[in-house]
């Protein structure tokens, strides 16, 4: 079947399931601090960032244990599994075959594994729309799911790449992190200047919009994203509404809210509530309990925390009444089961390291639901 996804919550028909195979390094640099700036300054992430790495050519590379990937890929098998189980098709990407540096003409980075495909890839109606990444490592990540593309390329589904960034240091907006939103605790360094610079570029994670039929709501935090949306209303024009929800979350929302289904909203607190468009703030709201960090693996200081706690609200819709939760945080699934919803337990160890929960580890391309008009 080709593509037809219009939300977050009808019944599931066909996802693709993240791979983290060979994830055996982040690189810091300028774009990975620049995206995980928030989290990196909260209470809960203890190492630093350590030295400079853009003042000079090799970036900081920190390894991961090999023990926290093979564990998250276990995780990551059950997850397909009990997928399969519910009768949802899952499509994989490639995995890494081993450690793949790059370069572009601008800059080097070390590729990553193709394991948070929500953020770069988005399924409005019958279109998949890559999205231009933001941290550098990403750059062809979308490549090793190129065959699954094609295949639904073959099938018939439209599918478009938004500009490319050249990506040099002047090409981020650093208004955000620059102590305008929250204060800096470790400077994130001048940008150094390029013959290659072409000012502010648009870019944006697909993550960053949740899709309500005609309507997705989207944050914008930066002119990178405000530029990318503009693209995305340019493109989109007469077939989706996008709502900007201005520094709603430095980058992706999908830990803030998600809807389970019309008229319902998982949330992270009622401040979020507050800043959603009119059309949402009458729908009921579901909050998710406090995480306590005792539901989290023990790190140790040179392992790079990149999520906050709220990770596991970041769950995966396969009907309006089933959700796919983490088996580790128990006090969610009670609340989720006592407003009527059935739960499916998996278990995912490793999700403030790698950076996302199963709503980050799907993209969802085939979905029941239509282009309704949920806002009107
Ligand atoms: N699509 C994703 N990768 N979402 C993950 C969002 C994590 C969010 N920044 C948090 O710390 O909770």
């Amino acid at each position: 079947m080709t593509v037809h996804s219009y939300d977050e919550w009808s019944t599931l028909k066909e996802v693709v399931v993240g791979s983290g195979v060979r994830y055996d390094a982040h690189e810091v640099e300028l774009s990975f601090k620049l995206f995980f700036h928030d989290v990196a300054n909260s209470a809960f992430y203890y190492p630093t960032y350590g030295p400079t790495p853009e003042d000079g050519p090799a970036a900081d590379r920190r390894r991961l244990k090999k023990r926290y990937v093979e564990e998250l890929n276990e995780d990551v098998e059950e997850l397909v599994d009990a997928l399969e189980e519910l009768s949802v098709t899952v499509h994989r990407p490639k995995a890494l075959h081993g450690s793949v540096d790059f370069r572009t003409p601008y800059w080097q980075a070390n590729c990553v594994p193709a394991l948070n495909v929500r953020d770069q890839a988005v399924v409005l109606g019958d279109e998949i729309i890559e999205t231009p990444p933001q941290v550098r490592a990403r750059y062809f990540e979308n490549d090793l799911l190129k065959p699954v593309f094609y295949r639904y390329f073959a099938a018939g589904a439209k599918w478009t790449t938004m500009p490319r960034p050249v990506m040099t240091d002047r090409s981020f907006d650093i208004s955000y992190v620059s102590g305008q939103h929250t204060p800096a605790i470790q400077e994130v360094s001048a940008a150094r200047t390029s013959p290659f610079d072409v000012g502010f570029e648009m870019m944006m994670d697909a993550a960053q919009c949740i899709r309500f039929g005609k309507d997705v709501i989207v944050n914008v935090s930066t002119e990178n994203h405000a530029l990318a949306v503009r693209w995305l209303q340019r493109h989109l024009a007469g077939k989706f509404r996008f709502h900007v929800m201005h520094r709603f979350a430095d980058n992706h929302i999908d830990s803030l809210v998600l809807p389970l289904r019309p008229g319902t909203l998982l949330l992270r607190n009622p401040e979020v509530a507050e800043k959603l468009p009119a059309p949402l703030r009458s729908w009921d709201r579901i909050y998710a309990p406090e995480p306590t960090d005792n539901i989290f693996p023990q790190y140790e200081d040179d392992d790079l925390v990149l999520t906050s706690r709220y990770i596991d609200m970041n769950i995966l819709s396969v009907d309006e009444n089933t959700v796919v939760a983490n088996s580790l945080f128990p006090d969610l699934i009670k609340v989720l089961e006592s407003n009527g919803f059935t739960v499916v337990p998996v278990r995912h160890r490793h999700r403030r390291l790698f950076g996302g929960g199963f709503h980050c580890f799907t993209l969802d391309t085939v979905r029941e639901g239509g282009a309704e008009d949920y806002f009107g």
